[in-house]
C-alpha cells in the first residue's frame, strides 16, 4: 500500500519537475530577451536592485515550508544562471593571469637573474631587518651561497599589537645597504598603498603579504607599480581566490608578478602551517606567473624544511624563499622557524645537490661544492 503511494507521489514531483524545468526555460529565455535590450541600451546586465525586490517579494509572499533563507537562495542561483546566458563571454574570457591567456611562462628579470625561466632561484634572508650587523652578516652569507635575492621584513604585520612591528623605512634603507654591498636584489613586504612609491627606491621586489591578499586597495596599488611583485597566498585562500588577487595586479598593467605558496591554515598543529604542495603543479597548470615556496612559514620548522623544499622544487617549483638569522633564538620575530647562517649554508647545500635545483650557467656557489 504504502509503496503505492510512493509510487504516485514520485509521479507527482515529475510531473512538477517537468513543469518547472519549463518554467524555468521560459524565464531563461525571457531573461535573455531583457540582457539583449540592456546591452541595446548599453546598460549594466547585473541590477542588484531589482534582484533584492524580487527576492523580498518573494520571501514576503512565502508560505513554507521552505523557509525565506532557503527560497532565496534557489531564487539567486536561478538569477545566477540567468546572468550567465545574458553575458555568455563574460563567462569564457579567461583571467589575464591564466595560461589560457598567455601560454608562455612569464620570466622576471632582474639584473642577471630570472625568475621563472629555466632556472630556479632561492630567496633568503632573516624574518625582520632587526640591525645593520645583522642585515650585513646575512648578506654575505647569500653571498657566499650564491642566493641572489635577500628579503627582509620592515613592516611587519604582526598577531600583536605589542610584538615587533619592524623598523619600517629604516630596515629597509639598511636592507638595501646591505643588499648593495653584496650585489643582491631586495624584497621586502610592503602594507600601505601610500608606502609603495618611497619604498620602490630601496627595494627590487614588492611582498604582498598572506594576511594582505585581499586587500584589495593594496593589490591595486600594486598594479600601478612598473616593478615586480611576490603576492603571498592568504592563510585560507582558495587557489581561484589566489589567482584573483593576482589578477588586481596584472589588470592594472603590472605584469611582473610571482606568486607564492606559503602554508594555508589547517587543523594540523605539527607544522606552523600547511605546506599545500599540490598548489605549486596547479598554478603551474593554471596561470603563466613563477610560483615559489616559503618553506620557513609553511613548516614553521627547521627539521623538514630540506625535505619541503625539495618536494617543491619537484612539484614543479621556480624557486624557494627561507628565512636566515645570525642568532635565532635571540630574533625580534619568527624566533623558531629560522635557519641560523651554518643550518643556512647546509640548506642551500643540500637543496642545490639534490639535482632538483635548476642553477643557472656560472651563478656558482661558493660553499665548497
Ligand atoms: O530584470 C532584469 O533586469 C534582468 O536582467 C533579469 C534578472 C533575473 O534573472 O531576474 C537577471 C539579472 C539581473 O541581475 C536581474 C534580474
Amino acid at each position: 500500500m504504502k509503496t503505492t503511494e510512493l509510487h504516485e507521489l514520485r509521479g507527482r514531483l515529475d510531473g512538477i519537475n517537468e513543469q518547472l524545468l519549463e518554467l524555468l526555460n521560459e524565464r531563461a529565455r525571457i531573461g535573455v530577451l531583457i540582457g539583449e535590450i540592456k546591452q541595446s541600451l548599453d546598460v549594466p546586465v547585473h541590477d542588484a536592485q531589482r534582484e533584492k525586490q524580487m527576492l523580498d517579494r518573494l520571501a514576503a509572499s512565502n508560505e513554507g515550508p521552505f523557509d525565506d533563507q532557503t527560497i532565496r537562495h534557489l531564487f539567486k542561483e536561478i538569477f545566477k544562471a540567468t546572468l550567465q546566458l545574458q553575458q555568455p563571454e563574460r563567462k569564457k574570457q579567461p583571467l589575464l593571469v591564466s595560461r589560457r591567456k598567455e601560454q608562455a611562462d612569464t620570466v622576471i628579470r632582474l639584473r642577471g637573474t630570472a625568475i621563472g625561466g629555466a632556472d630556479s632561484v632561492l630567496v633568503a634572508g632573516p624574518c625582520s631587518v632587526e640591525s645593520r650587523e645583522q642585515v650585513m652578516e646575512v648578506a654575505a652569507s647569500l653571498k657566499r651561497a650564491g642566493v641572489p635575492v635577500m628579503r627582509g621584513g620592515a613592516f611587519k604585520p604582526r598577531t600583536s599589537p605589542y610584538d615587533f612591528q619592524g623598523l619600517g623605512f629604516e630596515g629597509l634603507r639598511l636592507l638595501k645597504e646591505a643588499a648593495d654591498e653584496y650585489g643582491l636584489l631586495t624584497i621586502s613586504e610592503i602594507v600601505d598603498p601610500r608606502h609603495l612609491e618611497e619604498a620602490a627606491a630601496y627595494i627590487d621586489i614588492v611582498q604582498i603579504g598572506a594576511r594582505n591578499m585581499h586587500n584589495f586597495e593594496l593589490l591595486k596599488a600594486a598594479g600601478e607599480l612598473r616593478k615586480p611583485v611576490l603576492l603571498k597566498r592568504g592563510l585560507a585562500a582558495t587557489l581561484d581566490e589566489f589567482l584573483h588577487a593576482a589578477e588586481y595586479i596584472v589588470s592594472r598593467g603590472n605584469t611582473q608578478v610571482m606568486l607564492i605558496e606559503r602554508g594555508i591554515r589547517t587543523y594540523e598543529k605539527w607544522t606552523r602551517n600547511t605546506l599545500d604542495i599540490s598548489a605549486v603543479p596547479i598554478l603551474k597548470k593554471e596561470s603563466h606567473l613563477p610560483v615559489l615556496v616559503d618553506v620557513s612559514h609553511s613548516t614553521g620548522r627547521k627539521d623538514i624544511m630540506i625535505p619541503c623544499a625539495k618536494a617543491a622544487l619537484a612539484a614543479g617549483a621556480d624557486g624557494i624563499m627561507a628565512e636566515v638569522h645570525p642568532n635565532p633564538p635571540a630574533a625580534l620575530s619568527d624566533a623558531d622557524q629560522q635557519l641560523d647562517i651554518e643550518e643556512f649554508e647546509e640548506f642551500v647545500r643540500e637543496v642545490k645537490a639534490s639535482g632538483l635545483y635548476r642553477e643557472a650557467a656560472g651563478a656558482g656557489l661558493k660553499l665548497g661544492l
